[in-house]
């Protein structure tokens, strides 16, 4: 794992340019400026071209968008193929809504994506494997978590970050696992929000996306293991809070010594 990615992504200050939701913005904009790129949301069609042109990623989260958006998010991305930009999807709760599967396969079908990072639910239902998504939670299924993350990561030809206890990172063929010590993150909506668009800033200055979705993921658990490392008892408010602080304080050493991963 190229763990120095994390001094690169810092020299480099990527923009990167996030299509995110109402419930967790500006999680998203201050987690991943706390950790050294530069954040710009836009939900303007008619500025979409200079958008892309500007960034080095585009970060598309799906968590709650209009059927007017829908138009905005599709010229974007067609952009950021045309300009070679990666795009990270965020499929929130395709898993649960038909619509947002249907929706979200239309958009997949159109253009070439970098990284899908989605739980369980959201990963399997893009697979086309049955699970039992519970909103925007990963919910229950019985099917080999490896397998649904490979079978997607084919099907779109792109990587898949299938997070949950364990983070299941694959393009297709090979498989990165990193085991987390504390599920302190669920007590944090936007956690899986953030855990993409830091994808998005490290996919902005590696080109291996494999690699880069590896380091963003293995930053993003070490800092929430370090914060509630620091609690005293487990406190959903400070913890997102803290999350953004350790996000800026967290350096390459502290990331080799903690991440558990093979
Ligand atoms: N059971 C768990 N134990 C430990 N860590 C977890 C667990 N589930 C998720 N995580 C961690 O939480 C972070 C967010 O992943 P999660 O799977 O919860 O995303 P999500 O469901 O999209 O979240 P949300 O939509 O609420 O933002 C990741 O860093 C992941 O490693
Ligand atoms: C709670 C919620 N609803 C739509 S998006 C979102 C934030 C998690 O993605
Ligand atoms: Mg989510």
């Amino acid at each position: 794992m190229k763990i120095d990615l994390l001094g690169t992504l810092r020299k480099k200050n990527p923009i990167a340019f996030n299509i995110s939701n109402f419930v967790t913005v500006q999680d998203v904009a201050n987690g991943i400026n706390a950790l050294g790129a530069s954040p710009i949301m836009s939900e303007e069609k008619n500025e979409a071209e200079p958008m892309v042109q500007m960034a080095d990623s585009v970060t598309v989260n799906l968590g709650a968008f209009t059927e007017g958006q829908l138009e905005q998010i599709s010229a974007v991305t067609t952009f950021a193929n045309q300009y070679k930009k990666p795009i990270i999807i965020d499929p929130v709760a395709v898993g649960a809504v038909d619509y947002r599967k249907e929706r979200c396969n239309e958009l997949l079908d159109q253009i070439d994506v970098a990284v899908i990072r989605g739980n369980a639910g959201e990963i399997a239902a893009l697979a086309d494997v049955e699970w039992n998504a519970k909103g925007i939670d990963a919910g229950e299924g019985s099917g080999d978590l490896e397998e649904i993350a490979k079978k997607l990561a084919k099907k779109r030809n792109c990587v898949v970050v299938e997070s949950g206890k364990t983070d299941i990172i694959t393009d297709g063929e090979a498989v990165v696992r990193i085991y987390n010590e504390t599920d302190l993150f669920k007590l944090h909506v936007g956690s899986g929000d953030m855990l993409s668009s830091t994808i998005g800033c490290f996919c902005g200055v590696e080109h291996d996306y494999f690699e880069a979705a590896q380091t963003a993921t293995a930053v993003f658990d070490v800092a929430g293991e370090v914060v509630a490392k620091s609690m005293p008892k487990p406190l959903a408010g400070s913890f997102g809070v803290q999350l953004i602080d350790e996000l800026h304080l967290i350096d390459t050493k502290t990331v080799e010594k903690y991440a558990n991963f093979e």
